[in-house]
């Protein structure tokens, strides 16, 4: 399969687009994978639609390396029509190859396609968010065609002028004040006008600008929320973020330019066209002919600087992702006194963008010359002509005037819609990357639908039959055919190898995926039929070993479980906690701000936040997912008695590193390979000899020898 890919992409390959295959051997094995008869991938669970996107995002490295910044302008061409038309027929072979045609047709792979390929630009979307400042937006365009129009009606008066001085220099006859100061005073109204009309619209589009972007934003963000967890899997926090700011930004400022810029340079190169045609077509003839060549040469330059510009932008960035990644874990470069090497990378990436920089603005400096020469000597050359046909009595000084100045304005027009085209290419594109999230519909959503049962619960949990593959790695089953039942306010432990899938059991039940075959049952109801929101928010608390808090106070984290909650309620959740005594140690109390993260706050007190976060809103199921492995003994002593505190009357998952502190629990599962191989009490297990007493011995025996080497070493 992976030589028919090759042989279709062999062409391609030699036009130097796709230099080389760097990811044989995953195309290889995954069309092994889904062809080989022991697989399941053609079972009813397997959409043909995930191995296809899997299979494209392979070929896609392995036959569409980005194109080196050193091929030719056609790149373009290859890159964005035959570019997707080889892997549209490779993602065909592959069904072929995969004997799964009956599955896939040929509608899935084009969406397949069509979901891999870069976003498209959807102008439905952008109306919804312009139409609400229609009508700030149609005042803008009116008031910008406006003035466009005025400053065509500018060359014409300016000749007016020049012509009254010049009869008045060649006959010295009539009052020269009284004939100059009408035109003088029409063309200072027209100024005035111009300028009132240029500020209207500027502050109208501004206006328009700042409310489409700021409803993207929120929008997008809304949307970015409502995603669920496997979404995040698979896209970088860096890269989203990215969307909601630099992509909007780079949107907004397009948009702006685009709709002021682009209708007054469109009006204003017809509307001076024509006024020159008027004024003298012979002059209009040589403009014709000297002009497009010069506005051809400055956009090709034009377009190497921003290529330039493009490339120093993207140097920054780098710059700013090696500064980002070092402030952002700076506890561990300081643990690994790694400073020096931090600044290094750094500055080397610093240096390739002062580099890129210089170079941009050599680039600027000599095309600026350059555009400064051409255009004296267009100006010169008008002259020379104008003055030539001024000399045969075919022109007069004020028209030679009016066709300098509506030349000029030519110039400047079409030189900026060159400047625009290149403007609305890169507002486009990020506006595509942006709607690309906007109307994407959660596979799990968070509310709409789901029942909210109105009996109290008793907090049973059933876990039936579960198989899970997580989405970003449909190859490898983490759970298969998982059982397990929760009783009522009772405590069930899982231990277990690492890796073996006890936190993906947590995962299910909080329902941040959906488990591939199988249902989760919450007092005989299907999870998958409840309120989300509903489940999350009241009926189950979450504990991890790592709990993140936000940068605001200790009361607004542990409000975050219960925002209604009241002052005494949060006190009341932090002394179950037992986090009362260290809070009101702080000077602030309970508003001491805990730094980005909890940075100002140990592990242990964290986790204690942590706690009355999810005791406030009185869960019926706590879900404790290795919640003391990271504390010392002291920490966890303290942390622990919390917990014995908050898990009374409630059904309890605990997943559990160390074995000491479940022994207690009601049930212990051992997990081993995304299955349960062994269960019952501490002593049930522990006289059964099995996995849970290796486990016990392996744990006891690495204490031991932690004893002895702090002794020695004592
Ligand atoms: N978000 C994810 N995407 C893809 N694979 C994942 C993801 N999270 C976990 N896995 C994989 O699923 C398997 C089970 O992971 P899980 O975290 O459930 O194990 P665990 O038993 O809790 O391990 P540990 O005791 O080390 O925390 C592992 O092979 C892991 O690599």
């Amino acid at each position: 399969m992976f030589q028919l890919l090759c042989r279709r992409a062999a062409p391609l390959r030699s036009l130097s687009l796709y230099p080389r295959c760097n990811k044989p051997a995953d195309l290889w094995k995954l069309s092994r994978w889904y062809t080989s008869p022991g697989s399941n991938a053609h079972s009813s669970s397997q959409k043909p639609g995930n191995a296809i996107s899997h299979f494209w995002s392979l070929t896609r490295k392995a036959a569409c390396r980005p194109v080196t910044r050193t091929s030719k302008t056609p790149h373009v061409v290859l890159r964005y029509i035959l570019g997707p038309a080889v892997l549209t027929v490779s993602a065909r072979v592959f069904c072929h190859v995969a004997h799964c045609e009956e599955d896939v047709n040929h509608n899935t792979v084009i969406d397949v396609v069509a979901k891999n390929s870069a976003p498209e630009f959807k102008w439905h979307i952008l109306w919804e968010f312009v139409k609400p400042q229609l009508f700030a937006l149609i005042g803008a365009v009116v008031l910008a065609f406006g003035a466009a129009i005025l400053n065509i009606q500018i060359p014409l008066m300016l000749g007016d002028l020049v012509n009254v001085v010049a009869r008045y220099l060649r006959e010295h006859t009539g009052n020269y004040i009284h004939e100059i100061r009408g035109p003088a005073l029409k063309l200072l109204g027209l100024y005035g006008i111009q300028g009132l009309l240029t500020s209207g619209y500027i502050i109208l589009l501004s206006r328009v600008g700042e409310r489409v972007a700021a409803d993207m934003r929120k929008t997008l963000f809304a949307s970015l929320l409502r995603q669920d967890v496997a979404f995040f899997d698979a896209n970088k926090t860096g890269q989203l973020v990215n969307r909601l700011t630099a992509d909007i930004q780079e949107f907004k400022s397009s948009f702006k330019l685009v709709i002021s810029q682009g209708l007054r340079s469109i009006t204003q190169t017809v509307g001076c066209f024509v006024s020159l045609y008027v004024i003298s077509p012979k002059l209009t003839g040589l403009t014709v002919v000297v002009l497009p060549c010069l506005v051809g040469a400055g956009a090709l330059i034009g377009s190497f600087l921003r290529r330039l510009s493009r490339l120093a932008q993207e140097q920054v960035a780098k710059a700013t992702g090696v500064a980002d990644e070092a402030l952002g874990n700076v506890r561990t470069v300081k643990a690994f006194a790694m400073e020096e090497r931090e600044l290094r990378l750094y500055a080397h990436e610093v240096d390739k963008s002062c580099e890129i920089n210089e170079n941009l603005g050599a680039g600027i400096a000599i095309f600026q010359g350059l555009s400064n020469i051409a255009l004296n000597c267009i100006v010169l050359g008008t002259i020379f002509a104008g003055g030539t046909l001024i000399s045969n009595n075919e022109l007069s000084p004020g028209d030679l005037m009016s066709f300098l100045v509506a030349s000029q304005t030519v110039q400047r027009s079409l030189a900026s819609i060159s400047i625009l085209f290149g403007q609305m290419v890169r507002g486009l594109s990020s506006g595509a990357r942006v709607f690309e999230y906007l109307g994407l519909e959660p596979t799990i959503p968070l509310s709409g639908g789901g029942r909210i049962p109105y009996h109290s619960l008793t907090g049973r949990v059933d876990f039936m039959n579960i198989s899970f593959s997580y989405p970003t790695r449909p190859g490898h089953q983490v759970l298969k055919r998982f059982n397990l039942t929760l009783p009522p306010c009772k405590t069930v432990a899982i231990v277990g190898e690492s890796g073996g899938g006890k936190s993906t059991v947590a995962s299910l039940l909080e329902r941040f995926y959906d488990p591939t075959s199988g249902v989760i049952m919450l007092d005989g109801l299907d999870i998958r039929t409840l309120d989300l929101c509903w489940l999350r928010g009241q009926v189950i608390g979450f504990i991890n070993q790592e709990p993140v808090l936000f940068g605001s106070s200790i009361m607004e984290n542990i409000r975050f479980g219960k925002p209604e909650a009241t002052d005494a309620e949060v006190i009341n959740a932090a002394k179950q906690a037992n986090a009362h005594r260290f809070i009101t140690g702080f000077p602030d109390g309970y508003n001491t701000v805990v730094g980005e993260r909890g940075v100002t706050l140990s592990g242990g007190q964290k986790q204690r936040v942590a706690i009355a976060r999810a005791l406030i809103k009185n869960p019926s199921i706590l879900v404790l997912d290795e919640a003391t492995s990271a504390l010392d003994a002291e920490s966890e002593r303290v942390v622990q008695e919390a917990l014995d505190r908050a898990t009374r009357g409630r059904t309890v998952l605990i997943i559990a590193h160390r074995l000491s502190t479940i022994q207690g629990a009601d049930l212990i599962c051992v997990m081993s390979n995304g299955r349960i191989v062994e269960a019952g009490t501490h002593l049930e297990l522990v006289s059964k000899g099995g996995l849970y007493s290796d486990l016990i011995r392996r744990q006891r025996a690495e204490g031991v020898l932690l004893y002895l080497e702090i002794i020695t070493l004592g």
